[in-house]
Order: C-alpha cells, then sequence, then structure tokens
C-alpha cells in the first residue's frame, strides 16, 4: 500500500520541487495538491497520475485522510493546519519545510547526517542555510573555540515567490545584497541545534538556484589539514548525500543536486583558524530532497527513495 500525501503550499518554488520528486517516487503518491492561486488547474509537473490543485482549507485536509500531509507555506502559517491533525484520532503524519517547529521539543528537527534522533510523527524540516552550515561545522564540532562565523550567499529562490527585496530582480541585477547581517533565524537555529556559538550573514544574488557558504572556524588546538579532512572522511562515511572535494565546492555545480559538497579546507599558518566551503541547493538539500529523506526515514523506506542521487563521493 502506498504512502498517500497533500502537499500544501504547491505553487511555491519547494512546492514545486516536492512535486517533481514525488512524481518519481514509488512509494508515495500525491492525492491532493493546495495552491490559492492556482485552484482549479492542473498540476503539469505530476506524471503519475491526474492531480489538480485545490484551495483546500485545514478541515478538507483531515476530511482526505491521508497518511502524510507536506506544508510547504510561508512561516507563520503551519499552525492552522496542524491544530485541526493534532485534534484527530487518524494516525496522520505531517512535515513542515517552515520555520516554525525548528526550536519545538515536541517535534523531531530533522538533519538526517548530523542529528541522529529517531523521526516521529512530526517532523520539522531544517532551513537551507542553517543546513549548509551544520554541515560544514559537525564534523569537527568538538574541536571548537569561540565563535564560528559563516558567510552566505544564495540565489534568489531563497526567498520564495512572494514579492521582496530579496527577490525583485531589478534590484539584484549585477548585484549581491546584504541583509539580516544579525539574529538570522538560522543563526539561532544553528546555535541551538549544535549548541555552539555561531554568527551568520547571507546575502542573496542574481542567480537563481543554489546557496555557496564559507564558514570560519577556531581551533582550540593547531591542527593540520590532512586530521581535517580525515574527520569529515569519518563523519560523512556511509552518507552519500555529502560529497567532499579538496576544492572549494562551486554553487553551479551542487545546483540540481540533492545533495551537498563540502570542501577548500584551509588553515591558517598556526593552524588555528580553519576556514571551509559547502555548496548546496536551497530547493533540494537545503528543502524538498531533505523533506522526502526524513519522510523516507519515517515511514522506514530506503533513505534515498526517490532521490536520484546525482552526486556522490
Ligand atoms: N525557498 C527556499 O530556498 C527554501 C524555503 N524554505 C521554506 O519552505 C517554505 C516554502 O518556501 P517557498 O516555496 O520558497 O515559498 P513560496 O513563496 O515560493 O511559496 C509559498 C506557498 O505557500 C502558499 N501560500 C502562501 N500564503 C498562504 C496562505 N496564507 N495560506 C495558504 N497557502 C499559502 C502559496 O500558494 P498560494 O498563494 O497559491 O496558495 C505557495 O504555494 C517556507 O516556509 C520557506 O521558508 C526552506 C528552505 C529553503
Ligand atoms: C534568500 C533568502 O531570502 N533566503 C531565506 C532562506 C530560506 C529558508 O530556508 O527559509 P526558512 O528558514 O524560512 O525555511 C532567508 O534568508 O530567510
Amino acid at each position: 500500500m502506498k504512502i498517500q500525501a497533500v502537499l500544501v503550499g504547491a505553487r511555491g518554488y519547494v512546492g514545486a520541487e516536492l512535486i517533481s520528486i514525488l512524481s518519481e517516487h514509488s512509494s508515495i503518491d500525491l492525492i491532493a495538491a493546495s495552491s490559492r492561486e492556482l485552484d482549479g488547474k492542473p498540476v503539469e509537473q505530476y506524471s503519475k497520475s491526474e492531480l489538480i490543485y485545490g484551495d483546500l482549507s485545514p478541515q478538507d485536509i483531515v476530511e482526505l485522510s491521508p497518511d502524510l500531509v507536506i506544508l510547504a507555506l510561508p512561516n507563520g502559517l503551519a499552525e492552522k493546519f496542524v491544530k485541526p491533525l493534532d485534534e484527530t484520532s487518524a494516525p496522520i503524519s505531517v512535515i513542515d519545510l517552515s520555520a516554525d517547529y525548528r526550536f519545538d521539543p515536541n517535534w523531531s528537527y530533522a538533519l538526517p547526517e548530523v542529528h541522529l534522533n529517531t523521526v516521529g510523527s512530526r517532523i520539522s524540516n531544517p532551513g537551507c542555510y542553517a543546513t549548509a552550515i551544520q554541515l560544514s561545522v559537525a564534523p569537527v564540532k568538538d574541536l571548537v573555540d569561540g565563535s564560528i562565523s559563516c558567510f552566505g550567499i544564495s540565489g534568489y529562490s531563497g526567498a520564495g515567490t512572494t514579492p521582496s527585496d530579496k527577490n525583485n530582480l531589478d534590484l539584484l541585477k549585477g548585484n549581491v545584497m546584504p541583509y539580516s547581517l544579525v539574529n538570522h533565524l538560522h543563526e539561532k537555529e544553528v546555535s541551538h541545534h549544535l549548541g555552539l556559538d555561531i554568527k551568520f550573514s547571507p546575502h542573496v544574488a542574481e542567480y537563481f538556484r543554489g546557496i555557496s557558504l564559507t564558514s570560519h572556524i577556531p581551533l582550540k588546538e593547531s591542527s593540520d589539514i590532512k586530521r581535517i579532512k580525515q574527520l569529515f572522511q569519518e563523519y560523512y562515511q556511509g552518507k552519500p548525500l555529502i560529497k567532499l572535494q579538496d576544492e572549494p565546492p562551486q554553487v553551479a555545480s551542487s545546483a540540481h543536486s540533492h545533495g551537498a559538497t563540502i570542501g577548500g579546507w584551509s588553515l591558517s599558518s598556526d593552524g588555528k583558524h580553519l576556514a571551509l566551503c559547502c555548496a548546496l541547493d536551497n530547493l533540494l538539500k537545503g528543502a524538498a530532497s531533505q523533506a522526502v529523506q526524513n519522510i523516507n526515514i519515517a515511514f522506514g523506506l530506503p533513505q534515498l527513495e526517490g532521490l536520484q542521487v546525482t552526486s556522490v563521493r
């Protein structure tokens, strides 16, 4: 019996990626895709069966009695859909791709390569920058002394489809736009989940998809590149979505890939300042692919089902 899923926020950039992935997934079928703007139109990317976008209320979703509800809505809207699902006796799992439950201890915050917690029936998917930061820092977490500093650049799809300066192509033309230089939500998210002091300055650029993140990590003791690389290799052994390479990863090579690439390890002459880079696709490992990876884990399916691995070591 296949898992029957409802997708809410199906018109958005992340929703569209989820539809494409689930079109190829052999164990999960979409039974409904919600969008107010596209209500009544066919879901053209979904190839398994005829599917029409609907403007579904939270109660409509409960009545469909699916196995799984996937929420890909802007921040602050999830509770309206989660509350009636919590109140029903039907065993309906929920995965939320927004930031709304990332600090809630009753939800499983699930970045599979880093947090090996058991995934329950309420899953909170990490943020895109937060994924890149945690993948970059986790292997050397125990060596850190002081504040880590991360510099990120994202394509404008990171800002979603609601018009703002961060997805305004007139403002972005020939430009890189810094924003939220302190207190970005992902700064709090990674500091909370890694238990480290992490500073993060995001930027958005004119290209569509992909994140390039550079992390500066102060170390307690002098180290050497061979040891650092070995720590990364050991940490990511058997985790096929993470590719390691000597050269700094390029954002263009990670676009359209379900995984993340880490590399460019560099040490200062005293061996106590480590810098490294991570590139990933904000819409895939930063959102939709990671969500499908988490759903697979929650339902006991092979972790990479539906995710064609384009970048393996
Ligand atoms: N873009 C990215 O790189 C990443 C995004 N995320 C998170 O994923 C979520 C989705 O992001 P993204 O796809 O970029 O966002 P978009 O702005 O592209 O899409 C938002 C979706 O939500 C729907 N929506 C908006 N407002 C409402 C509402 N009031 N009630 C019901 N539906 C609504 C929209 O459809 P309609 O208006 O037709 O109903 C649309 O389908 C966000 O929480 C974002 O923070 C996480 C990681 C990366
Ligand atoms: C370019 C851009 O605006 N990027 C978004 C990150 C998208 C994301 O991961 O958002 P959530 O944490 O809300 O899921 C931002 O900086 O807020």
